[in-house]
């Protein structure tokens, strides 16, 4: 089941909610409870909690009261417990007596060598980046002590995710009920997210896209989410979706080997190709049916326009004749610059479109940069131009007119090569043919895509051939166990 992100406003509702358990300190303590768990563990895993050093960076708030509790239960369990409190007049009183009291020192600085320090300068109150005081006590950490964020890194805007200069880059970060949106964002300085139950209710429950519930609403999903579609005992090549891709060029035929063979890997449905590279296709794959002009391509599910085609008179005309037709249609790079120039191309479509700009493509659709708010800036484009639009980066984000977004984190950067949008453009295309929404088959194209990467870097820098040829291996793990339901119902046709 997908995971929904929430707002600071959305945790705090869920916090008021539980009524008195907030009032009375409970929620505080499981809080703080949750955090020693885990940083317990991290000592355990490493020789044992006894003997061990941790230190608390203590900011003016709550989240200074949870690291300050979880010290003082650390401290019960012979740890060394040492606390740095950034604002001493405000910092959390029972905190500090729990702390205290437990055997904890406070000190301007912390000791060298400490094992874990924790975070508790901001959490879902913070604004801006970490203040001075707060980056000297981090900088002067060594590489040895691991850094335990409670509920966010300090720095990171909870809401956006933006990573202020500076901001904690955290190994591990605990956080209470839900993850924030942050966690997913700004999923990078996180480290590892640890959601510690502390018997909240989520307020805004299922998302219904009612003016109740915020907008707009993200999610990111497990490997378990993702239903990639398989061949049934009654298919054929034709009934799992044929897929058209309208890429490259006899001169630059790169990107429409790239688009056309993640098409042919994706999914047992066809794949065609129209342009000028189509000798150069064939000749790679030669299972493509490929055609020089859109007049003799033959029927598709779904197109896929756009990877080094280009922006002439020619590309115009091509991207008008698909887009005037009623099926789905992926667009991508030359087609997006088409499409900035031209936005009555898009504008009366009511058939799914999908559109898989990166950054710099994102701003000449929308003529203004992506900003520090991503999230948002992709949300309006969709709302706006009724349509889903997925922007690409490390945390590709997949957004439907209705405000519901989809994020990926690729959970490495290697993916950042020259082609390899034109693969995921030829992933997702695949599974437009197959019948799978726009945002189904962004959110599964962009992970299986991830993990190809992944798969072929092993800690190397990859071109984009090598993320092709992953990309079987990879969605493998998306297939193998979870074929089918317990009736015998293929996932796919649910
Ligand atoms: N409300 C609750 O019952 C619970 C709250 N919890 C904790 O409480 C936190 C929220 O507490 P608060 O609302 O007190 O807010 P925070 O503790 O996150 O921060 C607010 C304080 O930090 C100051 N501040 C803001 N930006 C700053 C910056 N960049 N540098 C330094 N100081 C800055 C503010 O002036 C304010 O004093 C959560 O993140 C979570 O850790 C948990 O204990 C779970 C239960
Ligand atoms: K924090």
């Amino acid at each position: 089941m997908p995971t929904r992100h929430l707002t600071a406003d959305e945790v705090r509702d869920a916090e008021r909610a539980s009524g008195h358990l907030l009032t009375d300190g409970t929620l505080m303590r499981r809080a703080a409870h949750g955090v020693a768990q885990v940083v317990a563990g991290e000592l355990r895993s490493t020789g044992g909690c006894y003997g061990r050093s941790v230190g608390v960076v203590v900011g003016a708030g709550d989240n200074g009261g949870d690291a300050l509790f979880a010290a003082a239960d650390l401290a019960r369990r012979g740890v060394a417990t040492h606390a740095v409190l950034l604002a001493p007049d405000k910092a959390h009183p029972a905190g500090l007596s729990a702390f205290r009291a437990a055997g904890g020192r406070v000190g301007d600085q912390l000791p060298d060598g400490l094992d874990v320090v924790i975070d508790g300068v901001v959490g879902i109150g913070g604004r801006g980046p970490l203040r001075p005081a707060a980056a000297e006590v981090f900088d002067a950490l060594g590489p040895e002590t691991t850094i335990v964020a409670v509920d966010l890194p300090s720095g990171v805007d909870a809401d956006t995710g933006e990573v202020h200069t500076p901001a904690v880059r955290a190994d591990i970060t605990v956080t209470f009920g839900f993850p924030r949106r942050a966690h997913l964002l700004a999923a990078p300085v996180c480290g590892r997210v640890v959601v510690v139950d502390i018997g909240i209710g989520d307020p805004a429950g299922e998302f219904d896209g009612s003016s109740k519930t915020v907008s707009p609403q993200l999610f990111s999903y497990s490997d378990e989410d993702i239903d990639w579609p398989l061949p049934g005992p009654g298919d054929d090549k034709y009934t799992q979706g044929v897929v058209g891709i309208i890429a490259g060029s006899h001169r630059y035929p790169g990107a429409a080997i790239l688009a056309t063979g993640a098409a042919v890997t994706a999914t047992s449905g066809m794949t065609r190709y129209v342009g000028s590279a189509h000798a150069e296709v064939v000749a790679h794959f030669p299972e493509v049916v490929a055609a020089p002009d859109l007049a003799d391509a033959g029927r598709v599910q779904a197109w896929v326009v756009g990877p080094g085609m280009g922006t002439d008179d020619a590309a115009l005309t091509t991207l008008r004749t698909v887009l005037d037709t009623d099926l789905p249609v992926l667009l991508d790079a030359d087609a997006l610059t088409v499409v900035a120039e031209h936005p009555e191309l898009v504008a009366r479509r009511a058939a799914p479109t999908l559109l898989t700009p990166h950054a710099g493509e994102f701003a000449r659709l929308t003529g203004a940069g992506v900003g520090a708010d991503r999230l948002a800036a992709v949300a309006d484009l969709a709302s706006r131009w009724s349509l889903t639009v997925l922007l690409k980066g490390r945390i590709t984000l997949i957004a439907e007119p209705s405000g519901r977004v989809v994020g990926n984190d690729a959970g490495s950067s290697w993916a950042a090569t020259a082609g390899a949008g034109d693969v995921l453009s030829g992933i997702a295309g695949s599974l437009l043919a197959a019948g799978r929404s726009p945002q189904e088959a962004g959110a599964a194209a962009a992970r299986v895509h991830a993990r190809a990467a992944e798969l072929a870097s092993c800690g190397a820098p990859i071109g984009a051939s090598a993320l092709l040829g992953a990309l079987r291996p990879a969605i493998r793990e998306f297939t193998a166990p979870r074929g089918r339901t317990r009736t015998g119902t293929p996932r796919s046709s649910r």
